[in-house]
């Protein structure tokens, strides 16, 4: 096959944005797909997304599927962007391949048509060959992207990468993480869904309103239906406009906030749960103790519940987070109570339930899994592709990061006890139907708020109870700080003890053993140059002395 034409504007030194301007990256400079794939400045990104979308077209030849590419830096700011590839059942791209696309996006432009040579040399005979007789008709490249201005000419870059090799190119346009997701395995797999947005939406919104139907709330039931969201001037805000046409205001009356403004600024999730504070557009003497509100972020793939802290506190900017913990372990609850009623009938299958949850998890929730609840509990590192990984390992695995980025998923054997056997049985429906209502392939802030309201309708529960019912969140500190190299700081035990600088992790164990029910951890961050810093202690204020102490010892080593 001759060599393919590389087209100057997406090549490192011809580098142009979406202002028109030529932004050159030097040669040399080396890029990692972090723990969301590629993320910058907006203009770094055109020729980053023109070779990423060329190995998403040579891994859909490959398998002769959908592969997704999502335009998105999420929560980070509107000047930023980013690309993540999506395999074909609709999962974070696979960790070989995450190696290809850092492989391309290094090459210098000379060494581009050679890199793809030899990215080429990796396929198999049986591939090649499948290749060249040109039975790759189902490989398409499925391309959406969120809300940014840099958006469109990024999808022009998606586009142009797609075509070198002449596979199909999808322009979803601007759709949430999530959907595309689901999307790129609708189009895999015909009989999950029609792929696209209305298919995305008659799917998930169906079997909520089936779902609904056969939930009963019970006597002396406090939920209420009314749910404000912050919707992070992002692209949940159009979608959700929607897919809220699918579902009747007698089920849900759901009020959007934070609809056009600037996007992640002084509000979404990730301003939420680190400040702690409320978001633009939400007024503590409306929103306070009796408020059910819901924080999305920029590309609406995770969801907090939130509410003030009331006129009586005197603190009007505070609010009281109900993050990926307490989600995960109402969805725990929920699924538990059916699973242990079809264990009782159905004694010759043993479906297996655990809570997949990383080093941020407030201790209290762990806890409360494995004291309370008897459920197991996995913590792996940070980043999404370790909880999905580790949650295929149950029948029913929920995984969700304490900033609200969670789901759960399903294994083979749960489908053929559950979904794919006709019941009138309560608990088998009800799981089902459960199942369908969750994207399972990755979080999703429309389709967990739809299951968190079924389930708090269920239990017939409040805001309070669900706050009081379940455990108290212990008081809990993040501090960023800035750094120069992030690779020194080296992890091991899911990142919760330092191998490396040597002597900083006993100094951490030296301060964490000053204060009572403590425990804290520093890592690199991977998708920002800082080093994060986590503590928990009994008091807020023993917190708060703890996380400075541990802000000082990084800072002794940064200027050691
Ligand atoms: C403490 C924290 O919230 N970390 C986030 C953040 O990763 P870091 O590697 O910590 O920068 O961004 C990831 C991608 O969005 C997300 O998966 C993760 O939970
Ligand atoms: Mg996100």
């Amino acid at each position: 096959m001759a060599d393919p034409v590389f087209p100057h504007q997406f090549s490192r030194a011809g580098n142009t944005t979406h202002t028109g301007e030529v932004f050159s990256i030097p040669q040399e400079e080396q890029l990692a797909y972090g723990t969301a794939g590629f993320r910058f400045r907006a203009e770094k990104l055109p020729f980053i997304v023109f070779r990423c979308a060329y190995v998403a077209s040579l891994r859909a030849r490959q398998l002769d599927s959908a592969i997704g590419v999502m335009i998105t830096a999420s929560h980070n700011p509107a000047a930023d962007n980013g690309v993540k590839l999506v395999d074909p059942s609709g999962d974070m791209l696979s960790q070989q391949w995450e190696k290809y696309a850092t492989e391309i996006v290094n090459a210098t432009d000379e060494d581009l048509p050679s890199a793809v040579r030899a990215l080429e040399k990796q396929m198999s005979q049986v591939e090649k060959s499948r290749i060249s007789s040109g039975q790759t008709k189902n490989a398409r490249v499925v391309c959406g992207m969120d809300t940014r201005i840099s958006g469109p000419h990024l999808m022009s870059a998606a586009r142009a990468g797609s075509a070198l090799f002449n596979v199909q190119f999808v322009d979803v346009g601007i759709v949430t993480t999530p959907m595309l997701h689901y999307t790129v395995k609708s189009f895999n797999e015909p009989e999950f869904a029609e792929p696209t947005n209305q298919g995305y939406y008659r799917a998930i919104s169906s079997a909520f309103r089936e779902l609904y139907g056969i939930t009963q709330e019970p006597e002396g039931s406090r939920y209420q239906p009314h749910v404000i969201v912050d919707c992070a001037n992002g692209v949940g805000a159009p979608r959700l406009r929607e897919f809220l046409e699918h579902i009747p205001r007698d089920m849900l009356e759901i009020e959007l906030r934070n609809e056009r403004g600037e996007l992640n600024h002084d509000c979404g999730a990730d301003f939420v749960k680190i400040s702690q504070k409320m978001p633009t557009e939400f007024r503590n003497s409306e929103e306070g103790k009796e408020g059910k509100c819901v924080s999305f972020d920029g590309d609406a793939d995770r969801i907090l519940y939130f509410r003030g802290k009331g006129a009586e506190s005197g603190d009007s900017e505070s609010v009281e987070l109900f993050d990926g913990d307490r989600i995960a372990v109402l969805f725990a609850m929920y699924l538990k109570e059916q699973l242990d009623e079809f264990a009782a009938i159905k004694t010759n299958y043993r479906l297996t339930m655990g809570i997949i949850q990383t080093a941020y998890a407030n201790g209290a929730s762990t806890r409360f899994i494995r004291d309370s609840l008897k459920i197991e509990t996995v913590i792996v590192p940070t980043g999404v592709k370790h909880l999905h990984e580790a949650a295929s390992e149950f029948d029913v695995g929920i995984y969700f990061e304490a900033n609200g980025h969670g789901t759960v998923v399903f294994s083979e054997q749960f489908n053929s006890a559950i979904r794919r056997a006709p019941s009138s049985i309560m608990c088998i429906r009800r799981l089902a139907l459960f199942s369908r209502v969750i994207n399972e392939t990755v979080g999703d802030a429309f389709a967990d708020l739809m299951a968190i309201e079924m389930c708090l309708r269920h239990f017939g529960w409040s805001m309070d109870d669900w706050n009081q019912k379940l455990y108290s969140d212990v008081p809990n500190i993040q501090i960023k700080v800035p750094v120069d190299d992030r690779s020194i700081f080296k992890t091991t035990n899911a990142e919760q003890t330092l191998l490396k600088p040597d002597g900083i992790q006993k100094r951490i164990d030296e301060d964490v053993a000053k204060f009572k029910s403590s425990r804290a951890f520093i890592r690199p961050s991977g998708t920002e140059n800082i080093v994060r810093i986590y503590a928990e202690a009994d008091t807020v204020e023993n917190t708060l002395l703890l996380g400075k102490s541990l802000e000082q010892v990084v800072l002794s080593i940064r200027s050691a």
